[in-house]
Protein backbone atom coordinates (compact mmCIF):
# COMPACT_ATOMS: atom_id res chain seq x y z
CA UNK A 1 0.00 0.00 0.00
CA UNK A 2 2.36 1.92 0.80
CA UNK A 3 4.05 1.76 -2.94
CA UNK A 4 0.92 2.97 -4.30
CA UNK A 5 0.60 5.94 -2.03
CA UNK A 6 3.87 6.88 -3.66
CA UNK A 7 2.98 6.08 -6.97
CA UNK A 8 0.03 8.15 -6.61
CA UNK A 9 1.95 10.86 -5.28
CA UNK A 10 3.98 10.70 -7.82
CA UNK A 11 1.17 10.94 -10.18
CA UNK A 12 3.19 12.28 -13.35
CA UNK A 13 0.32 14.39 -15.06
CA UNK A 14 -0.12 16.15 -12.04
CA UNK A 15 3.76 17.07 -11.32
CA UNK A 16 3.96 18.06 -15.12
CA UNK A 17 1.12 20.54 -14.95
CA UNK A 18 2.58 22.18 -11.79
CA UNK A 19 5.74 22.65 -13.54
CA UNK A 20 4.33 23.63 -16.63
CA UNK A 21 3.04 26.93 -15.29
CA UNK A 22 6.52 27.78 -14.49
CA UNK A 23 8.45 27.20 -17.51
CA UNK A 24 8.34 24.70 -20.33
CA UNK A 25 11.71 22.83 -19.75
CA UNK A 26 10.51 19.38 -19.12
CA UNK A 27 11.78 16.42 -21.38
CA UNK A 28 9.64 14.56 -23.37
CA UNK A 29 11.44 11.13 -25.73
CA UNK A 30 11.56 11.33 -29.22
CA UNK A 31 8.37 9.32 -29.86
CA UNK A 32 6.40 11.49 -31.92
CA UNK A 33 2.90 11.93 -30.00
CA UNK A 34 -0.16 12.69 -31.76
CA UNK A 35 -3.06 13.99 -29.56
CA UNK A 36 -6.52 14.33 -30.91
CA UNK A 37 -9.37 16.49 -28.68
CA UNK A 38 -12.83 15.05 -30.14
CA UNK A 39 -15.44 18.34 -28.93
CA UNK A 40 -11.93 20.46 -28.97
CA UNK A 41 -14.33 23.79 -29.31
CA UNK A 42 -16.54 23.06 -26.17
CA UNK A 43 -16.48 24.56 -22.10
CA UNK A 44 -13.76 21.60 -21.67
CA UNK A 45 -12.48 21.14 -25.22
CA UNK A 46 -10.91 24.23 -25.64
CA UNK A 47 -8.67 25.10 -22.13
CA UNK A 48 -8.06 21.38 -22.42
CA UNK A 49 -6.07 22.30 -26.00
CA UNK A 50 -4.72 25.08 -24.23
CA UNK A 51 -3.09 23.01 -21.87
CA UNK A 52 -2.00 20.15 -24.46
CA UNK A 53 -0.49 22.71 -26.75
CA UNK A 54 1.41 23.61 -23.56
CA UNK A 55 2.68 20.46 -23.08
CA UNK A 56 6.46 19.56 -24.41
CA UNK A 57 4.99 15.68 -24.51
CA UNK A 58 2.57 16.22 -27.50
CA UNK A 59 3.99 16.73 -30.89
CA UNK A 60 0.69 17.27 -33.17
CA UNK A 61 -2.39 18.17 -31.98
CA UNK A 62 -5.76 17.80 -34.15
CA UNK A 63 -8.29 19.88 -33.01
CA UNK A 64 -11.95 18.14 -33.84
CA UNK A 65 -15.72 19.17 -33.42
CA UNK A 66 -18.49 19.80 -35.52
CA UNK A 67 -18.39 23.52 -34.94
CA UNK A 68 -15.90 26.27 -34.43
CA UNK A 69 -12.73 24.37 -34.63
CA UNK A 70 -11.36 26.57 -37.19
CA UNK A 71 -10.86 29.68 -35.03
CA UNK A 72 -9.55 27.13 -32.10
CA UNK A 73 -7.09 25.67 -34.12
CA UNK A 74 -5.61 29.61 -35.70
CA UNK A 75 -5.74 30.78 -32.13
CA UNK A 76 -4.02 28.00 -30.47
CA UNK A 77 -1.77 28.09 -33.46
CA UNK A 78 -0.16 31.37 -32.68
CA UNK A 79 1.46 29.92 -29.61
CA UNK A 80 5.13 29.42 -29.68
CA UNK A 81 5.34 25.75 -28.16
CA UNK A 82 6.28 22.67 -30.35
CA UNK A 83 2.68 21.13 -30.87
CA UNK A 84 1.66 21.30 -34.11
CA UNK A 85 -2.22 22.26 -34.50
CA UNK A 86 -4.55 20.71 -37.08
CA UNK A 87 -8.33 22.03 -36.96
CA UNK A 88 -11.01 19.99 -38.55
CA UNK A 89 -14.48 20.69 -38.56
CA UNK A 90 -17.81 18.35 -39.40
CA UNK A 91 -18.46 15.07 -39.58
CA UNK A 92 -16.63 14.30 -43.68
CA UNK A 93 -13.75 15.29 -41.43
CA UNK A 94 -14.03 12.93 -38.86
CA UNK A 95 -11.84 10.79 -40.15
CA UNK A 96 -9.05 13.19 -41.35
CA UNK A 97 -8.63 13.95 -37.61
CA UNK A 98 -7.74 10.75 -36.30
CA UNK A 99 -5.02 10.03 -38.73
CA UNK A 100 -1.54 8.64 -36.91
CA UNK A 101 -3.43 9.59 -33.21
CA UNK A 102 -1.88 7.83 -30.77
CA UNK A 103 -3.77 9.46 -27.32
CA UNK A 104 -7.51 10.63 -28.40
CA UNK A 105 -9.62 12.57 -25.81
CA UNK A 106 -13.52 13.01 -25.84
CA UNK A 107 -14.63 15.60 -24.30
CA UNK A 108 -17.15 15.89 -26.76
CA UNK A 109 -21.30 15.78 -25.78
CA UNK A 110 -24.02 17.78 -24.33
CA UNK A 111 -23.35 18.96 -20.55
CA UNK A 112 -25.64 18.88 -17.73
CA UNK A 113 -28.21 21.15 -16.06
CA UNK A 114 -29.48 21.88 -12.79
CA UNK A 115 -31.92 18.65 -11.94
CA UNK A 116 -30.44 16.52 -14.50
CA UNK A 117 -28.36 13.60 -13.76
CA UNK A 118 -25.48 12.38 -15.47
CA UNK A 119 -27.48 9.63 -16.71
CA UNK A 120 -29.58 12.21 -18.15
CA UNK A 121 -27.27 12.70 -21.01
CA UNK A 122 -27.66 9.31 -22.26
CA UNK A 123 -29.66 9.85 -24.95
CA UNK A 124 -27.69 12.19 -26.59
CA UNK A 125 -24.13 11.30 -25.74
CA UNK A 126 -24.28 7.62 -26.42
CA UNK A 127 -24.53 8.27 -30.00
CA UNK A 128 -21.81 10.91 -30.27
CA UNK A 129 -19.65 8.54 -28.05
CA UNK A 130 -20.36 5.52 -30.29
CA UNK A 131 -19.88 7.22 -33.59
CA UNK A 132 -16.12 8.40 -32.76
CA UNK A 133 -15.45 5.38 -31.64
CA UNK A 134 -16.31 4.06 -34.67
CA UNK A 135 -14.40 6.15 -36.45
CA UNK A 136 -11.35 5.26 -34.16
CA UNK A 137 -11.78 1.56 -34.67
CA UNK A 138 -11.03 2.31 -38.52
CA UNK A 139 -8.75 4.98 -38.46
CA UNK A 140 -6.41 4.69 -35.23
CA UNK A 141 -7.71 1.13 -33.70
CA UNK A 142 -4.41 1.63 -31.86
CA UNK A 143 -4.71 4.85 -29.47
CA UNK A 144 -5.11 5.29 -26.19
CA UNK A 145 -9.09 6.73 -25.73
CA UNK A 146 -10.04 8.82 -22.79
CA UNK A 147 -13.58 9.00 -22.74
CA UNK A 148 -14.45 12.31 -20.59
CA UNK A 149 -17.87 12.44 -21.83
CA UNK A 150 -20.51 11.48 -19.53
CA UNK A 151 -21.89 9.37 -18.71
CA UNK A 152 -18.90 7.64 -18.23
CA UNK A 153 -20.06 4.69 -16.95
CA UNK A 154 -21.79 4.31 -19.59
CA UNK A 155 -20.07 5.54 -22.11
CA UNK A 156 -16.67 3.61 -21.62
CA UNK A 157 -19.03 0.09 -22.22
CA UNK A 158 -20.37 1.83 -24.68
CA UNK A 159 -16.89 2.71 -26.85
CA UNK A 160 -15.21 -0.89 -25.71
CA UNK A 161 -18.46 -2.60 -27.41
CA UNK A 162 -17.90 -0.29 -30.09
CA UNK A 163 -14.32 -1.72 -30.57
CA UNK A 164 -14.98 -5.61 -30.31
CA UNK A 165 -17.59 -5.54 -32.95
CA UNK A 166 -14.64 -4.21 -35.25
CA UNK A 167 -12.20 -6.33 -33.84
CA UNK A 168 -10.02 -4.38 -32.19
CA UNK A 169 -11.00 -4.04 -28.58
CA UNK A 170 -7.73 -3.80 -25.92
CA UNK A 171 -8.96 -3.41 -22.21
CA UNK A 172 -5.71 -1.60 -22.14
CA UNK A 173 -6.81 0.93 -24.51
CA UNK A 174 -10.55 2.30 -23.60
CA UNK A 175 -10.07 4.67 -20.42
CA UNK A 176 -12.59 6.67 -18.74
CA UNK A 177 -11.49 9.80 -17.08
CA UNK A 178 -12.41 9.94 -13.16
CA UNK A 179 -9.55 12.10 -12.44
CA UNK A 180 -11.85 14.89 -11.47
CA UNK A 181 -12.61 13.34 -8.48
CA UNK A 182 -9.40 12.53 -7.10
CA UNK A 183 -8.40 16.30 -7.83
CA UNK A 184 -11.18 17.08 -5.88
CA UNK A 185 -10.59 14.54 -2.94
CA UNK A 186 -7.25 16.04 -3.20
CA UNK A 187 -8.41 19.78 -2.71
CA UNK A 188 -11.00 18.99 -0.10
CA UNK A 189 -8.54 16.71 2.31
CA UNK A 190 -6.31 19.22 2.12
CA UNK A 191 -8.64 22.29 2.78
CA UNK A 192 -9.91 20.38 6.11
CA UNK A 193 -6.83 18.84 7.73
CA UNK A 194 -4.43 22.07 6.70
CA UNK A 195 -2.31 19.25 4.40
CA UNK A 196 0.08 20.86 1.50
CA UNK A 197 -2.07 20.35 -1.38
CA UNK A 198 -0.11 19.66 -4.11
CA UNK A 199 1.70 16.35 -1.40
CA UNK A 200 -1.94 14.82 -0.51
CA UNK A 201 -3.25 11.82 -2.38
CA UNK A 202 -6.59 10.27 -2.30
CA UNK A 203 -7.38 7.39 -4.41
CA UNK A 204 -11.23 7.54 -5.73
CA UNK A 205 -12.81 4.01 -7.10
CA UNK A 206 -15.88 2.19 -8.43
CA UNK A 207 -17.23 4.80 -10.95
CA UNK A 208 -17.79 8.84 -12.12
CA UNK A 209 -21.59 9.32 -10.96
CA UNK A 210 -23.39 10.43 -7.38
CA UNK A 211 -22.96 6.98 -5.60
CA UNK A 212 -20.51 5.59 -7.61
CA UNK A 213 -17.63 7.66 -6.63
CA UNK A 214 -15.81 6.11 -3.89
CA UNK A 215 -13.21 8.30 -1.98
CA UNK A 216 -11.43 5.82 -0.17
CA UNK A 217 -10.05 8.02 2.60
CA UNK A 218 -8.57 5.43 5.01
CA UNK A 219 -5.72 5.38 2.19
CA UNK A 220 -5.20 9.23 2.05
CA UNK A 221 -1.54 10.00 1.83
CA UNK A 222 0.43 11.44 3.86
CA UNK A 223 -2.19 9.44 6.65
CA UNK A 224 -4.92 11.05 8.23
CA UNK A 225 -7.79 10.54 10.56
CA UNK A 226 -10.98 11.39 10.13
CA UNK A 227 -14.39 11.72 12.58
CA UNK A 228 -16.59 9.19 11.33
CA UNK A 229 -18.91 12.82 11.03
CA UNK A 230 -15.82 13.78 8.89
CA UNK A 231 -15.99 10.81 6.48
CA UNK A 232 -19.49 10.80 5.99
CA UNK A 233 -19.46 14.82 5.02
CA UNK A 234 -16.35 14.55 2.62
CA UNK A 235 -17.10 11.44 0.92
CA UNK A 236 -20.71 13.23 0.36
CA UNK A 237 -18.91 16.31 -0.93
CA UNK A 238 -16.77 14.51 -3.24
CA UNK A 239 -19.62 12.96 -4.67
CA UNK A 240 -21.58 15.83 -5.24
CA UNK A 241 -18.82 17.91 -6.26
CA UNK A 242 -20.08 18.07 -9.80
CA UNK A 243 -23.61 18.96 -8.93
CA UNK A 244 -22.21 21.92 -6.63
CA UNK A 245 -20.79 23.33 -9.64
CA UNK A 246 -23.65 22.04 -12.27
CA UNK A 247 -25.95 24.49 -9.45
CA UNK A 248 -23.21 27.18 -9.49
CA UNK A 249 -23.64 27.76 -13.07
CA UNK A 250 -26.93 28.02 -12.87
CA UNK A 251 -27.94 26.05 -16.39
CA UNK A 252 -24.58 27.36 -18.12
CA UNK A 253 -22.85 24.38 -18.12
CA UNK A 254 -20.78 21.57 -15.84
CA UNK A 255 -17.05 21.53 -14.73
CA UNK A 256 -15.22 23.40 -17.79
CA UNK A 257 -12.23 24.20 -16.07
CA UNK A 258 -10.92 22.08 -13.23
CA UNK A 259 -12.16 18.98 -16.00
CA UNK A 260 -9.64 20.33 -18.54
CA UNK A 261 -6.86 20.43 -15.84
CA UNK A 262 -8.04 17.04 -14.79
CA UNK A 263 -8.03 15.89 -18.12
CA UNK A 264 -4.62 17.38 -19.17
CA UNK A 265 -3.35 15.74 -15.57
CA UNK A 266 -4.64 12.06 -17.04
CA UNK A 267 -3.24 12.35 -20.32
CA UNK A 268 -0.06 13.91 -19.51
CA UNK A 269 0.55 10.99 -17.32
CA UNK A 270 -0.37 8.35 -20.52
CA UNK A 271 2.05 10.50 -22.39
CA UNK A 272 5.17 9.97 -20.15
CA UNK A 273 4.11 6.31 -19.97
CA UNK A 274 4.10 6.12 -23.58
CA UNK A 275 7.44 7.36 -23.62
CA UNK A 276 8.64 4.84 -21.34
CA UNK A 277 8.53 6.27 -18.18
CA UNK A 278 7.97 3.75 -15.10
CA UNK A 279 5.73 3.45 -12.14
CA UNK A 280 3.33 5.97 -13.29
CA UNK A 281 -0.37 5.82 -11.37
CA UNK A 282 -2.91 7.44 -11.99
CA UNK A 283 -6.83 5.92 -10.75
CA UNK A 284 -9.16 5.65 -14.13
CA UNK A 285 -12.57 3.41 -15.27
CA UNK A 286 -11.63 0.77 -16.97
CA UNK A 287 -12.92 -2.69 -17.67
CA UNK A 288 -12.20 -4.92 -14.88
CA UNK A 289 -11.62 -8.33 -14.65
CA UNK A 290 -11.58 -9.88 -10.43
CA UNK A 291 -13.79 -7.08 -9.58
CA UNK A 292 -17.25 -6.91 -8.86
CA UNK A 293 -18.43 -5.06 -11.91
CA UNK A 294 -16.95 -5.83 -15.89
CA UNK A 295 -16.39 -1.83 -15.70
CA UNK A 296 -14.45 -0.34 -12.14
CA UNK A 297 -12.11 2.91 -11.42
CA UNK A 298 -9.32 1.72 -9.43
CA UNK A 299 -5.94 2.82 -9.60
CA UNK A 300 -3.81 1.70 -12.85
CA UNK A 301 -0.10 1.64 -13.68
CA UNK A 302 0.43 3.02 -17.33
CA UNK A 303 2.91 1.54 -19.44
CA UNK A 304 4.17 2.03 -23.08
CA UNK A 305 0.87 0.19 -24.31
CA UNK A 306 -1.44 2.19 -22.44
CA UNK A 307 -3.50 0.28 -19.11
CA UNK A 308 -0.27 -2.06 -17.57
CA UNK A 309 -2.56 -3.19 -14.54
CA UNK A 310 -5.15 -2.13 -12.08
CA UNK A 311 -3.31 -2.03 -8.84
CA UNK A 312 -7.39 -2.95 -7.27
CA UNK A 313 -8.71 -1.58 -4.08
CA UNK A 314 -6.23 -2.54 -1.74
CA UNK A 315 -7.20 -2.77 1.81
CA UNK A 316 -10.35 -1.46 2.54
CA UNK A 317 -12.82 -0.14 5.70
CA UNK A 318 -15.96 -1.49 6.56
CA UNK A 319 -17.19 1.82 5.94
CA UNK A 320 -15.71 2.08 2.40
CA UNK A 321 -17.08 -1.76 1.71
CA UNK A 322 -20.61 -0.64 2.35
CA UNK A 323 -20.29 2.48 -0.26
CA UNK A 324 -18.48 -0.05 -2.51
CA UNK A 325 -21.72 -2.52 -2.64
CA UNK A 326 -23.93 0.82 -3.27
CA UNK A 327 -22.35 1.69 -6.13
CA UNK A 328 -21.81 -1.73 -7.43
CA UNK A 329 -25.13 -1.59 -8.02
CA UNK A 330 -26.02 1.12 -10.39
CA UNK A 331 -22.63 0.96 -11.96
CA UNK A 332 -24.29 -2.66 -13.24
CA UNK A 333 -26.89 -1.00 -14.46
CA UNK A 334 -25.36 1.96 -16.16
CA UNK A 335 -22.73 -0.82 -17.74
CA UNK A 336 -25.47 -2.86 -19.24
CA UNK A 337 -27.26 0.40 -20.31
CA UNK A 338 -24.17 1.00 -22.39
CA UNK A 339 -23.64 -2.64 -23.65
CA UNK A 340 -27.59 -2.80 -24.85
CA UNK A 341 -27.38 0.47 -26.74
CA UNK A 342 -24.74 -0.95 -28.83
CA UNK A 343 -26.18 -4.13 -29.61
CA UNK A 344 -29.34 -3.85 -29.34
CA UNK A 345 -29.97 0.35 -30.59
CA UNK A 346 -27.28 1.54 -32.74
CA UNK A 347 -27.04 0.54 -36.02
CA UNK A 348 -24.10 2.22 -37.74
N1 LIG B 1 -15.57 12.92 -16.86
C1 LIG B 1 -15.76 14.00 -16.14
O1 LIG B 1 -15.28 14.09 -14.99
C2 LIG B 1 -16.51 15.15 -16.68
C3 LIG B 1 -17.28 15.01 -17.82
N2 LIG B 1 -17.95 16.08 -18.35
C4 LIG B 1 -18.72 15.84 -19.59
O2 LIG B 1 -17.99 16.33 -20.71
C5 LIG B 1 -18.89 16.59 -21.79
C6 LIG B 1 -18.58 17.94 -22.43
O3 LIG B 1 -18.81 18.99 -21.53
P1 LIG B 1 -18.60 20.54 -21.96
O4 LIG B 1 -17.32 20.69 -22.68
O5 LIG B 1 -18.88 21.35 -20.77
O6 LIG B 1 -19.78 20.70 -23.02
P2 LIG B 1 -19.89 21.79 -24.20
O7 LIG B 1 -21.30 21.75 -24.67
O8 LIG B 1 -19.32 23.09 -23.75
O9 LIG B 1 -18.92 21.22 -25.31
C7 LIG B 1 -19.20 20.02 -25.98
C8 LIG B 1 -18.61 20.13 -27.37
O10 LIG B 1 -18.88 18.89 -28.02
C9 LIG B 1 -19.16 19.20 -29.36
N3 LIG B 1 -19.88 18.11 -30.01
C10 LIG B 1 -21.18 17.79 -29.98
N4 LIG B 1 -21.42 16.71 -30.76
C11 LIG B 1 -20.22 16.34 -31.28
C12 LIG B 1 -19.81 15.32 -32.14
N5 LIG B 1 -20.67 14.44 -32.65
N6 LIG B 1 -18.51 15.24 -32.47
C13 LIG B 1 -17.60 16.12 -31.96
N7 LIG B 1 -17.94 17.12 -31.14
C14 LIG B 1 -19.24 17.23 -30.81
C15 LIG B 1 -19.98 20.48 -29.30
O11 LIG B 1 -20.00 21.15 -30.55
C16 LIG B 1 -19.23 21.23 -28.22
O12 LIG B 1 -18.23 22.05 -28.77
C17 LIG B 1 -20.28 16.50 -21.17
O13 LIG B 1 -20.85 15.25 -21.51
C18 LIG B 1 -20.03 16.57 -19.67
O14 LIG B 1 -21.03 15.95 -18.93
C19 LIG B 1 -17.90 17.30 -17.77
C20 LIG B 1 -17.14 17.51 -16.64
C21 LIG B 1 -16.45 16.44 -15.97
O1 LIG C 1 -21.31 16.90 -12.97
C1 LIG C 1 -21.29 16.85 -14.22
O2 LIG C 1 -22.30 16.73 -14.92
C2 LIG C 1 -19.97 16.93 -14.88
C3 LIG C 1 -19.05 15.98 -14.22
O3 LIG C 1 -19.04 14.80 -14.51
C4 LIG C 1 -18.32 16.46 -13.06
O4 LIG C 1 -18.18 17.67 -12.86
O5 LIG C 1 -17.84 15.61 -12.30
Amino acid sequence: MEALKTCLLKSSGRNLLISLNRQFSVSSSNNANKVAVMGASGGIGQPLSLLLKQSPLVDHLSLYDIQHTKGVGADLSHIETKAKVQAFVGQEQLHDSLAGANVVVIPAGVPRKPGMTRDDLFNVNATIVADIATAIAKVCPEALVCIISNPVNSTVPIASEIMKKHGVFSPRRILGVTTLDIVRANTFVAELKGLDVTKTSVPVVGGHSGNTIVPLLSQVSPTVQFTQEELEALTKRIQNAGTEVVEAKAGAGSATLSMAYAGARFAFSLLEALNGKQGVVECGYVAAEGLETSYFATPLLFGRQGVEKSLGVGKITDFEQKLIQVAVKELKANIEKGVKFVNEVYNK
